[in-house]
């Protein structure tokens, strides 16, 4: 099968079972006619922390009991690099982080690229490879940066990096980001929670921080 195609050719019969049918999936590297925008005035200078989108989120919220507490920096161009430090309770084979982790990993840093087009977005579509197995206590070292954006869509990768920064590729990613209101969430969300969100004004400040017009 050719890689760049992502319908393996016994799928794409019609006499083919629904369900057994793979999915078309779209591709999460941008067209040849993508752009690659500036840095949004109001993005944080390089080197700077990003702090948490929101408190209770489980890749960078503060105060999530279970959460990763990933720490992301805002690099010089459309990058950000972040570290993930693997704990015992990350595990998913003895002594192993658990890969779905390591792509919840990948997954906050690439929508922390947000912050530098300062616009609200959400993963479409996220492809991951595991390259290497990374061991508890281990720090993951990952790099993510814009590499095309076409309308609402945004497109990232991000290399995950044991050892140091410059250390052995461990996981790679690339993913599709679809930018939203914010009504996306007040739409969607639990109200309760939405309702807790708002009525926080550090939050509703770092939600309006996201709110542009797509
Ligand atoms: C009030 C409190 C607010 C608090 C929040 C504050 C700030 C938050 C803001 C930003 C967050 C900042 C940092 C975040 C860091 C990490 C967070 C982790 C990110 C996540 O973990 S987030 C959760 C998982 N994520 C979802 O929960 C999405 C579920 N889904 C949907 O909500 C819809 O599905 C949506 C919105 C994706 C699209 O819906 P839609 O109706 O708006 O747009 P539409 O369908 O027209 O698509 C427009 C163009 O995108 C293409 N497209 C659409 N979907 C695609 C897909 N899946 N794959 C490939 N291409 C796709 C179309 O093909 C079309 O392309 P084209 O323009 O070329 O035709």
């Amino acid at each position: 099968m050719n890689r760049s195609d992502p319908t393996p050719p016994a799928a794409q019969g019609p006499d083919r079972p629904a369900a057994v049918r793979a999915v078309a999936l779209a591709p999460t590297t941008p067209p040849a006619d993508a752009v690659l925008p500036p840095r949004a005035p109001e993005a944080p200078a390089p080197g700077a922390l990003l702090g948490s989108h929101y408190d209770h989120c489980f890749g960078c919220g503060p105060q999530h009991p279970q959460g990763l507490r990933l720490t992301v920096v805002a690099g010089e161009g459309l990058d950000v690099t972040a570290e993930f430090t693997v704990r015992p309770g990350h595990q998913g084979g003895p002594g192993l982080a658990h890969g779905g982790l390591l792509v919840t990993a990948m997954d906050e840093t690439l929508g922390s690229l947000n912050w530098l087009l300062h616009s609200a977005a959400v993963t479409g579509r996220l492809e991951t490879d595991f390259v290497r197995p990374v061991p508890v206590d281990s720090v993951l070292h990952i790099h993510a940066w814009i590499t095309g954006v076409h309308g609402r869509k945004i497109y990232s990768a991000a290399e995950g990096r044991i050892g140091g920064p410059d250390g052995p590729v461990a996981i790679r990613a690339q993913g599709l980001f679809v930018q939203v209101k914010l009504e996306h969430f007040t739409t969607h969300g639990r109200p309760e929670d939405i309702k807790k969100a708002l009525d926080d004004p550090d939050q509703f400040k770092r939600a309006r921080a996201f709110e542009v017009n797509p």
